[in-house]
């Protein structure tokens, strides 16, 4: 876009801000710039004269900047002013805060009422460095369209007219010789028919003291008071030199306090504070002498890239010694995340304070170090390995690894050469550090801080055999002892830098969320079949190849989701066989609907077409793309748009599926989701009801899937569905899941350990089919719920003998041992049949309630703050 500015003769093309900011940093435009200040200079009378015209050619230039996002520049009196897109970024920082939008609303009020609106300012002198130093803080105050620059004083520095509607937070401009950036709004006067608005004030006290040795481009630097003089919105690091006894060469009474930016601590949860100090603490060496790294496993949707932003922003511009602490921070990631990471930092400092790096085939990460304003770059794991030689070549101090889980595994390339990136400073992000056992938890604790544990040795003999060995059944006390001591010994050594954090903490700013695990029965078909093979499994018939353990899991599974699966599926291991050719032929014969031979699909289609009715969204998730084919002929049956994500969807296009889904102008009702593909790190509040299909081996991966939509920005009440096949493997899958959560607790924040392998009765308990239950997990529990309603069933007018003998077994069974500790489930509602109308039309599973044998139930129920 070419711009002519009056008559001054600053034409400037401008076509993005980039550009813009190149430009300047080109000598030859600065020379440029310098010549035109002079002619400036020398007009200036003239210019004076203009200056209430080009206020009005301002205003419209500023309608085409916020419709355009472009940067701006023009010249008013002798100053320069650049307008950027800080009209977006605020509202995106409003959209998050109720209180901030109505102050902002009340705002514009003022400004179109000619009221004085008083704004917290730094100033300093004109430069083209690339780092300012600002020298001072100030105010600045406007009516109307006279701005007036004063000093904490309240001497006036200088005067200029502005457009009122451009001065939001980061904006900048020249009054006087100095450059002045707009930090917030303190307060406004009040107007002349009596009406009060909420000050910021309230929330942010104006500063009074600006120290000026701190750091280079400061911008709330300047609150540099004593804690007690803090309200509780302001965030201050922790003192360095009143944790850490003595630091060479460092004098404690020069330490200056690190606060974060109000742009920041406006919209921090309070757990974000705590999680931001936390991370400073670690990455300082305050928590632990000599070990700088931190695990941040806070569940998923905590925030915790929030938490990041916050440290990386703040540290790049502060530090307890003048300079900032950081200068380039690396963020590795999975590829589907990289531009998340870059949304968010724009989405909280707006695209003028920060310009990160992602790395992509376009830009190579060898041009990072050619970048100088960009101080952060976000790459993909894979990527890393593949640049890992020009990488290690640049200097970073800070290096997060997000959904740092994936280092678990030692041996992999990526966790090898993070390992060897030359940087102390590492910050580990994960939902769940510890999924599968002792050592891949050492891995993780090794990887953040290398010589807490000693070497894998060492850990494996003095920690982990002794844990593992009092797991043992027949382990004797005294191993018992040893083992919880070590265990203890381990949490007490780990905890200072792990900090965990649940989602009840944000449920107070989220809608109601129900969760559901809903058994169904196998139909007839899926019955033969599922029997088929776990007796091709027992009897070991098959004469060629025998079928592997995983063979037959997945053909499980698969029956399990739908016949189809199994039946259609070239490669089947029972092609062959007579009984099950002979049921396909019964099945061809019968020419059923396929669709209505699973309780599961049943459900899925039910809901599908309730959904019709309703402005509500749903999530599927499964772990199979077949299923996901399957969900698709559904779809197109019953005539509803959907969106699909799974691996071979392009990084680029992943982004836009997912704003496209969210948004309310889009009129797809399904987002057909496969766990391993896109699980993790995915905001899909655009949906109220997520189906988890099938389950993995993995709590975790099932958790992230179903934390997809509960997030932040979700208004409506959420229901997760997680559907099992009564009494078969998904039900013992499910149950060992349970298991492996607890074993994830152990070290984080739990008490105990067990051990997980497989052994052949296990597998042999695996591979059985349990017939004549509504939930076999609801009969392993200690659960008296239901006892009367068993022993009525086995009393002796119960006419199917199987099932008397089954649940009198189950009653024996529970009597004498407390064999699964489900006590999450146990503070579940449970629901036998028949269930009550009303719970099954909310759930809008009223049509298929015949399908359904047993329901756990649960509702978080915290206050919602509509935001
Ligand atoms: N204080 C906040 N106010 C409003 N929205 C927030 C706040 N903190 C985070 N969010 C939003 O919540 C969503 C989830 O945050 P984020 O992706 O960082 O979660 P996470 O902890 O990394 O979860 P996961 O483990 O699933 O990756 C994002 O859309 C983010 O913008
Ligand atoms: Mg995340």
């Amino acid at each position: 876009m070419l711009l002519i500015f009056p008559r001054q003769c600053a034409a400037l093309y401008v076509n993005s801000k980039d550009d813009f900011i190149n430009f300047v940093r080109h000598k030859y435009h600065i020379a440029f710039i310098i010549y035109h200040c002079l002619l400036l200079c020398l007009f200036s009378q003239t210019f004076s004269k203009m200056s209430h015209k080009n206020n009005e050619e301002v205003d419209s230039l500023n309608n085409s900047v916020r419709s355009t996002s472009r940067v701006l520049s023009f010249f008013n009196k002798s100053k320069e002013v650049i307008i950027d897109n800080e009209v977006k970024n605020d509202s995106a920082i409003l959209e998050c805060d109720p209180e901030l939008n109505t102050i902002n609303k009340n705002e514009r009020s003022y400004v179109e009422s000619n009221n004085k609106l008083t704004f917290n300012v730094v100033f300093g002198k004109i430069t083209t460095k690339k780092h300012k130093t600002w020298d001072s803080d100030g105010l600045l105050e406007v009516l109307g369209k006279n701005a007036v620059l004063k000093d904490l004083d309240g001497s006036i520095i200088g005067r200029t007219t502005v457009n009122p509607q451009c001065l939001n937070e980061g904006f900048r401009l020249f009054i006087a010789s100095k450059e002045v950036e707009i930090i917030n709004l303190v307060s406004h006067d009040v107007n002349l028919a009596g009406n009060t608005c909420k000050s910021i004030e309230d929330r942010e006290p104006p500063r009074k003291k600006f120290k000026t040795s701190n750091t280079g481009s400061c911008l709330l630097a300047g609150s540099f008071k004593k804690s007690s003089e803090i309200t509780s919105e302001a965030l201050i690091m922790p003192s360095f030199c009143t944790k850490i006894d003595s630091i060479d060469n460092i004098n404690p009474e020069t330490e200056q306090q690190v606060s974060v930016d109000a742009c920041l601590t406006n919209v921090l949860r309070p757990h974000q504070r705590d999680g931001v100090i936390f991370l400073y603490e670690c990455i300082m060496g305050i928590k632990i002498e000599n070990n700088f790294g931190a695990i941040l496993a806070d569940e998923m949707g905590l925030g915790k890239t929030l938490q990041c932003i916050t440290l990386i922003w703040t540290l790049l511009k502060k530090g307890p010694f003048g300079k900032p602490v950081l200068k380039r921070v690396l963020i590795v990631t999975p590829s589907s995340l990289c531009n998340n990471w870059k949304k968010e930092f724009i989405h909280w400092l707006g695209s003028h304070r920060i310009f990160p790096f992602v790395a992509d085939s376009k830009n190579k990460p060898q041009n990072f170090k050619r970048q100088p304003r960009s101080q952060v770059l976000i790459i993909s794991y894979e990527m890393f390995v593949r640049s890992y030689e020009e990488i290690k070549e640049i200097n970073f101090d800070l290096i997060i690894c997000d959904e740092g889980h994936r280092l678990k595994n030692s041996n992999i390339q990526a966790a090898k050469l993070l390992q060897e990136i030359d940087c102390r400073k590492r910050i580990l992000l994960s939902g769940t550090p510890i999924q599968n056992d002792l050592q891949e938890f050492y891995t993780l604790v090794n990887f953040v801080n290398p010589i807490i544990l000693g070497s894998s040795t060492e850990y494996k003999r003095y920690y982990e055999s002794p844990i593992i060995a009092s797991q043992c059944p027949y382990a004797s006390d005294d191993a018992q002892f040893l083992g919880k001591d070590r265990a203890k010994e381990l949490r007490d050594i780990t905890s200072p830098f792990i900090l965990r954090r649940t989602q009840e903490i944000i449920s107070k700013y989220l809608p109601r969320k129900h969760e559901m695990v809903i058994f169904c029965q196998l139909s007839e078909k899926q019955k033969n079949l599922y029997s088929l093979v776990i007796d091709t499994w027992f009897d070991n018939m098959i004469s060629e190849k025998k079928p592997t353990h995983l063979t037959i899991i997945t053909a499980l599974k698969k029956i399990c989701n739908h016949p189809v699966l199994f039946t259609k599926d070239k490669d089947n291991f029972l092609n062959n066989n007579p009984t099950f050719l002979q049921l396909i032929k019964d099945d061809n014969a019968l020419n059923s609907n396929e669709t209505e031979y699973c309780g599961k699909i049943t459900i899925v289609r039910c809901l599908m077409r309730n959904l019709k009715k309703t402005d509500e969204k749903i999530v599927l998730v499964s772990y199979y793309t077949q299923t996901l084919d399957f969900f698709e002929s559904i779809c197109n049956a019953e005539g509803l748009k959907y969106c699909r994500l799974d691996g071979s969807t392009q990084n680029v296009a992943r982004m836009k599926i997912i704003e496209q889904f969210n948004s309310k102008t889009d009129d797809s009702k399904i987002f057909l989701l496969s766990a391993k593909a896109g699980g993790i790190g995915l905001n899909l509040p655009g949906a109220s009801r997520l189906i988890l299909f099938d389950s993995d081996w993995n709590p975790a991966s099932d958790a992230q899937a179903m934390a997809r939509i509960w997030r932040h920005g979700q208004k409506k009440s959420v229901y997760i569905y997680r559907l099992l096949m009564s009494g078969t493997i998904e039900e013992k899958i499910y149950q060992r899941q349970i298991s492996k959560t607890n074993l994830s607790e152990v070290v984080v924040d739990a008490n105990n350990l067990s051990s997980l392998k497989l052994s052949s009765s296990e597998l042999k308990d695996l591979f059985t089919l349990t017939l004549n239950t509504d939930s076999l997990t609801h009969d392993l529990m200690n659960c008296t719920c239901c006892d009367e309603i068993i022993l009525n069933e086995s009393s002796d007018e119960c006419d199917d003998i199987n099932k008397k003998e089954y649940t009198k077994n189950i009653i024996k069974k529970k009597q004498s041992q407390q064999n699964l500790t489900i006590n999450q489930l146990l503070d579940w509602q449970h629901y036998r049949k028949p269930f009550a109308d009303n719970m099954m039309q909310e759930l809008m599973l009223k049509q298929v309630s015949k399908h359904i044998s047993f329901i756990f139930k649960n509702t978080i129920t915290e206050k919602y703050e509509p935001s």
